[in-house]
């Protein structure tokens, strides 16, 4: 569908790019001629997408980096400046779970706002001097959310940070764009995943997609991964502040959490006890 060497001799970063849809997007971007540096929590996740990526040739390091921490982005920019300037930075660590949001606790909410909207921000902020210092052009594509666009009933701190990052998006596209810096994004609905369907889909919840998704499926990784090749290219040079929602219309019907309304206080105490026990 693109043009090979599309993203020949970009530098890309992708936090959280160890697995689900950052691994999807470095496999792709890497098929396109990118170098890639994938950061995370869990040094074995890392290793073993960046050998996967390696055995076809591909240029990856990795980085063991907790985004919440603003020391720990910092090193981990620097070093990879020490190498050569990223030209792109994925923001796509995130952590969500699903809980009646009257019973979360201070830290039950900071568990959440802390990687997704801290860490982007620290992320964000770190590139985009280092980017400023060196007249450097850059782009930032954060993987949002349509929360930003409906809300999501019992995710709330997910949706409050994708939507603070929705913002950073528009704001800085307007405040960088004289320094030739893009900020893109992308609100994914659903694309299964280890992670999304263990924090958001327990056991009982339907996960038939056509009960919600007007196209009558999932999102394809590779799609998700097409779309951000594209978001990040060139081609897509005079494209700045935007989120594309790629979704297969399911927020045109609904933000996606109709069927936790009818929940009772047993079944969230159960989930919220079975979380406890894992
Ligand atoms: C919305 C659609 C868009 C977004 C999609 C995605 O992001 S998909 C990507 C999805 N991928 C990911 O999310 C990957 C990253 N995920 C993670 O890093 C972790 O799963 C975590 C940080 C979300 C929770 O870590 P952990 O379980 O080890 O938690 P912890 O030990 O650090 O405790 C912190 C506080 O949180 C509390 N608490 C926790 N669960 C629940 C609950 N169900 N109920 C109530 N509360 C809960 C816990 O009790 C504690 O508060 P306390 O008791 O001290 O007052
Ligand atoms: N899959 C879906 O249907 C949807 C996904 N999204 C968004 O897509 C993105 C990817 O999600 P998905 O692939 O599904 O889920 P994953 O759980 O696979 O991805 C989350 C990634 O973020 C990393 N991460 C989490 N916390 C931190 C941290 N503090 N520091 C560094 N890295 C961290 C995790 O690695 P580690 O634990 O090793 O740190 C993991 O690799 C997220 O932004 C999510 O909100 C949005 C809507 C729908």
């Amino acid at each position: 569908m693109f043009e090979a060497g599309l993203l020949a001799n970009r530098r890309i970063l992708i936090t959280g790019g160890g697995s689900g849809l950052g691994a999807a997007m470095a496999a792709r971007f890497a098929e396109l001629g990118a170098s890639l540096v994938l950061c995370g929590r869990r040094a074995e996740v890392l290793q073993e997408t960046a050998e996967q990526l390696r055995s076809h040739g591909s240029q990856v390091d990795t980085i063991v980096c907790d985004v919440r921490d603003p020391q720990a982005v910092e090193a981990m920019l620097d070093e990879i400046w020490r190498v050569a300037p990223l030209d792109v930075l994925v923001n796509n660590a995130a952590a969500t779970f699903i809980a009646q949001t009257e019973r979360l606790s201070a830290r039950a909410a900071d568990a959440i706002l802390a990687p997704t909207l801290h860490g982007a921000m620290y992320c964000t902020l770190g590139a985009g001097r280092r980017w400023i210092d060196g007249e450097h052009a850059g782009v930032v594509l954060s993987i949002l959310s349509t929360s930003t666009i409906t809300g999501r009933a019992f995710t709330v701190p997910s949706a409050m940070a994708k939507s603070a990052v929705l913002a950073m998006t528009k704001s800085l596209a307007v405040e960088w764009g004289p320094k030739q810096i893009r900020l893109v994004a992308i609100a994914p609905g659903a694309f299964p995943t280890a992670g999304a369907t263990a924090q958001l889909r327990p056991d009982g919840r339907s996960a038939d997609p056509a009960d919600r998704v007007p196209l009558g499926r999932v999102g394809r990784h590779d799609e998700l991964a097409n779309l951000a090749s594209f978001l990040i290219s060139d081609q897509a040079g005079y494209i700045t502040g935007e989120m594309v929602v790629q979704d297969g219309g399911t927020h045109l019907r609904g933000s996606g959490a109709e069927d936790l309304l009818r929940w009772s206080d047993q079944q969230w105490s159960a989930h919220r006890a079975g979380r406890a026990k894992s």
